[in-house]
């Protein structure tokens, strides 16, 4: 059967219209969690660079990209080695990716991030260095519109120090396509939901990403969200759902294994590990009490990390 696909309203980062902008993301939020953002900033030369470089890091042979295996949360996964629905039996899902972690980490002595030998890439770290700072950028100027959407104050989430220091994690992934291997259950990233604030998405164009709008609904219904050129695909996570007591909704997505190469990289925005995330008071009252206990977001990190690596 056809999956049908979802409409996701479209928002302006750059519009003047800025109670507009805020009110469709508070629709959007509360509809399904994603978005598609446009006139962010980020030149289409600066993702098809990005694109290239990583490209090419997938590219090397295994033994290299494990010189820079994932530790401390930075470096390259192999395929199979991350399982983002924990309830599945089957293999992990058939995906590698890696992971660049915040640009100046002051809470640790050194920086923790890993880095492709500099002879075989030479242009790879400044460029996504470059690509990091942008998000960040893009990530911050949308979460004004975020707390106008909340009916807050622009400088909300810098206010509670979500964004003084957040916690940029620039994801890059690689679906390697037709691996000859047949296996009913085999995703190329499996149902979960992010774990943090704002994740900014771009993919290559290959299809695969889908979402589910009830995640309790039986059957569940996967719809399709299709790639607009040169728009970032925006979704919520977890923090951002437990701060808004689930009025924005931080929704199920896949990514499904078609058999198609595909490239995709992900930039989750979360909180300062400091920040402590409560609910909203313009999100609970008598009738509707706080659903979860105030907790700091880098523990709610770490446990929900535990999990998918487990
Ligand atoms: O590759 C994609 O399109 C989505 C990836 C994703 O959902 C994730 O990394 O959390
Ligand atoms: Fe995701």
């Amino acid at each position: 059967m056809a999956n049908s696909t979802l409409h996701l309203p479209i928002i302006d980062l750059s519009s003047a219209d800025r109670i507009s902008a805020a009110n469709s993301i508070r629709q959007a939020c509360m509809d399904s969690g994603f978005f598609y953002l446009v006139n962010h900033g980020i030149e289409k030369d600066l993702f098809q660079r990005v694109f290239e470089e990583s490209r090419k890091f997938f590219m090397l042979p295994i033994e290299e990209k494990m010189k820079v295996v994932r530790a401390n949360h930075r470096g390259y996964t192999p395929l199979f080695m991350e399982k983002l629905d924990p309830s599945l039996t089957s293999k992990g899902d058939s995906k590698e990716s890696f992971y660049i972690g915040p640009l100046e980490d002051t809470t640790t002595p050194s920086n923790l991030n890993q880095w492709p030998s500099e002879e075989l890439l030479p242009h790879w770290r400044p460029t996504m260095e470059d690509y990091h700072c942008r998000l960040l950028d893009v990530g911050k100027r949308l979460s004004s519109l975020f707390a106008l959407s909340l009916d807050l104050d622009e400088d909300f989430f810098v206010q509670v120090g979500a964004l003084n220091e957040p916690n940029g994690f620039l994801r890059l992934l690689h679906y390697p396509g037709d691996l000859g291997i047949s296996d009913q259950q085999l995703y190329g990233a499996s149902a979960h939901s992010d774990y943090g604030m704002i994740t900014l998405l771009a993919t290559d164009g290959v299809g695969g990403l889908q979402v589910c709008r009830e995640k309790l609904g039986q059957p569940q219904v996967w719809e399709d969200v299709h790639h607009i050129n040169g728009a970032l695909i925006v979704n919520i996570g977890d923090m951002m759902e437990r701060w808004t007591n689930c009025m924005f909704r931080s929704t199920l997505h896949r990514v499904l294994s078609t058999g198609q190469e595909r490239y995709s990289m992900a930039f989750f925005l979360d909180p300062n590990p400091e920040c402590v995330v409560e609910c909203l008071k313009s999100c609970c009252s008598d009738s509707s009490p706080p659903r979860y206990p105030p907790i700091r977001s880098g523990d709610y990190l770490q446990e929900r990390l535990r999990l998918t690596y487990a």
